[in-house]
């Protein structure tokens, strides 16, 4: 007890003077402990406003394969646009999450979420991911259409728009188009006179765009153009699709043990030594014109898309750009392959779908003639005035967008997409086809009506979002002038010197519609039909 209450009063004697001398310091702690709980503010809990948006909808998903078997299940429906826009009904009408393998996909099915992604957010969605068969056939990224968002983009982009498809450049080509479409309308006088009568149309639409676009290209020469179409045929397939090289990019081996990296680098062998070729003739024709012009002899020579890049890199000051000889192989080879069998494909689509309603084929028929019958022959200039010729060539693009897919985008950074959140490195894909047939913007939408587009300004110049068969914003076709022009010609000679029927005792309403999985979709059985001449 006692030794307690000394232990007591030896604490509290050194307790009081330690306090005192303390004291200072002991307030300074209590006021600041007092100031930091009166100032310090909890932090927030996430409310509904500030929180991350959801990701978007989509199935459910497999280990390792995620969606990857509903994209293949046929369900009756094998095409990639026909069973994306099914998954997008149930799943995610705007915006729906796929994981194709080890990517992540978001597939855009209205025209409310397409404006977000190539208006809205357009910056955020310009770039292209990487893609095997497009980077080995174009030696790495050195094209345009698969490019990512970057320099050599933009300036490659803008050589395009200012200077190979320009609207002046595109007119500057009406010749060759003039002339292969004349051929066309021969060929087709020759074969009505046939026993039989019956022609491919589909073939030799294809011949005739491809033949269009590779005089513009490389001018005529001798012997290469036929070379050159069948690579080129085989490099279209395989830039079609999805791939499982593309889907698994971290199994580098799935390409090389498939044999697809090999074939690709034997098709890009191949059509490297004919644009070699094609680039070493048209070098020495410029240098000879450009030596007999300056020996005082006048020799005008045309400038083919190719001569326009040459110039371009002789004088490399004039763009921001040093455009190498991999560079011009790479933009004519896709300018090739983006031009032909797109414009192909929309006029086989565009006459079947009037095949099978004999009512807009006389329509169409009676203005064209109406316009050309003095002349007794079609010219490009007269074809503007043709309105319902412009309707039928929205109503085939509407219904049969040659690129139903668009061509995919990447997202540079995390963007919100009506409501959801997608986040950077995302993969995205428009259905453009699914699009055109919104029912909420096209009344009867599965028809083919032309007149929908009387008097009504929706055009597919990338500003109306329910119908963009050429895209939209900064990655929108820049070749869609030049595509235009063919087709009409085509179409409006067609109409003018020919009337038509189908085969034996076949009914317009029974033609086969089925199509073909392509870079471009085409019909799966060529059309083929009678051409009956208008005049003799
Ligand atoms: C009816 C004919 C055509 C159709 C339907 C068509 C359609 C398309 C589509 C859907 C795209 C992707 C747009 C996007 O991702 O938003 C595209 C891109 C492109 N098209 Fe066309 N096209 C046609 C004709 C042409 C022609 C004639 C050329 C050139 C000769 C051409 C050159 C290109 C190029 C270079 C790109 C890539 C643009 C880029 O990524 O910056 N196209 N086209």
């Amino acid at each position: 007890m006692e030794a307690s209450s000394h232990q007591h009063n030896s604490s509290s004697t050194f307790f009081l003077p330690w306090l005192i001398s303390n004291l200072p310091l002991l307030l300074l702690t209590f006021t600041t402990i007092l100031f930091l709980l009166k100032h310090y503010k909890r932090p927030k809990k996430p409310t509904t406003t500030t929180a991350l948006p959801p990701p978007p909808p989509g199935p459910r998903k497999l280990p390792i394969i995620g969606n990857l078997h509903q994209l293949a299940l046929n369900g009756g429906h094998s095409h990639p646009h026909r069973r994306l826009a099914e998954l997008a009904r149930r799943h995610g009408p705007d915006v729906m999450h796929l994981q194709l393998g080890q990517l992540s996909h978001v597939i855009i099915s209205t025209p409310e979420a397409a404006k977000q992604v190539m208006k809205t957010h357009d910056f955020a969605f310009a770039s292209r991911p990487f893609l095997l068969a497009p980077s080995v056939l174009y030696g790495g990224c050195n094209d345009v259409a698969f490019a990512p968002y970057g320099h050599h983009w933009r300036q490659l982009r803008k050589i395009c728009t200012l200077e190979l498809l320009s609207t002046k450049r595109v007119q500057s080509f009406r010749w060759i188009r003039g002339q292969e479409v004349d051929k066309l309308v021969l060929d087709l006088r020759r074969a009505s006179a046939d026993a039989s009568g019956v022609v491919d149309l589909s073939r030799m639409v294809e011949k005739l765009s491809a033949a269009v676009i590779s005089r513009a290209l490389f001018g005529t020469i001798r012997g290469l153009n036929q070379a050159f179409l069948t690579v080129a045929d085989n490099i279209s397939d395989v830039l079609s699709g999805f791939r499982m090289s593309d889907l698994y990019p971290s199994l580098t081996f799935l390409p090389v043990l498939s044999g697809f990296e090999g074939k690709l680098k034997s098709m890009r062998e191949g059509a490297s030594s004919i644009l070699d070729a094609i680039i070493d003739e048209r070098r020495s024709k410029r240098s000879s014109s450009r030596s007999s012009r300056e020996g005082g002899e006048e020799e005008e020579e045309e400038d083919y898309l190719v001569d326009v890049l040459l110039k371009i890199q002789e004088n490399p000051d004039q763009v921001g750009l040093t455009v190498t000889t991999e560079i011009i192989k790479a933009v004519t080879l896709e300018l090739f392959l983006a031009g032909g069998h797109t414009s192909a494909n929309l006029i086989e689509w565009t006459m079947s779908e009037m095949m099978k309603q004999p009512r807009v084929m006389q329509k169409a028929q009676d203005e064209v003639r109406q316009a050309f019958d003095e002349k007794g022959d079609v010219d490009e200039v007269g074809l503007h005035g043709l309105e319902y010729l412009d309707c039928v060539v929205k109503e085939g693009l509407r219904l049969h967008p040659p690129g139903p897919l668009l061509l995919p985008r990447e997202s540079r950074e995390d963007a919100k997409l009506c409501g959801y959140m997608v986040p950077v490195g995302t993969k995205v894909v428009v259905n453009a086809w699914a699009i055109g047939r919104d029912p909420r913007y096209w009344s009867d939408a599965e028809e083919f009506y032309p007149e929908r587009f009387v008097d009504c300004s929706i055009d597919y110049k990338g500003n109306d979002f329910q119908f963009v068969p050429f895209g939209a914003g900064r990655r929108m076709c820049p070749g869609y002038g030049f595509g235009i022009e063919v087709v009409k010609l085509t179409l409006a000679n067609l109409l003018f010197h020919f009337s038509w029927r189908l085969p034996g005792d076949s009914r317009p309403e029974s033609l086969d519609m089925t199509e073909t999985v392509g870079a471009s979709i085409a019909r799966k059985y060529p059309l083929r039909v009678i051409p009956v001449p208008y005049r003799p």
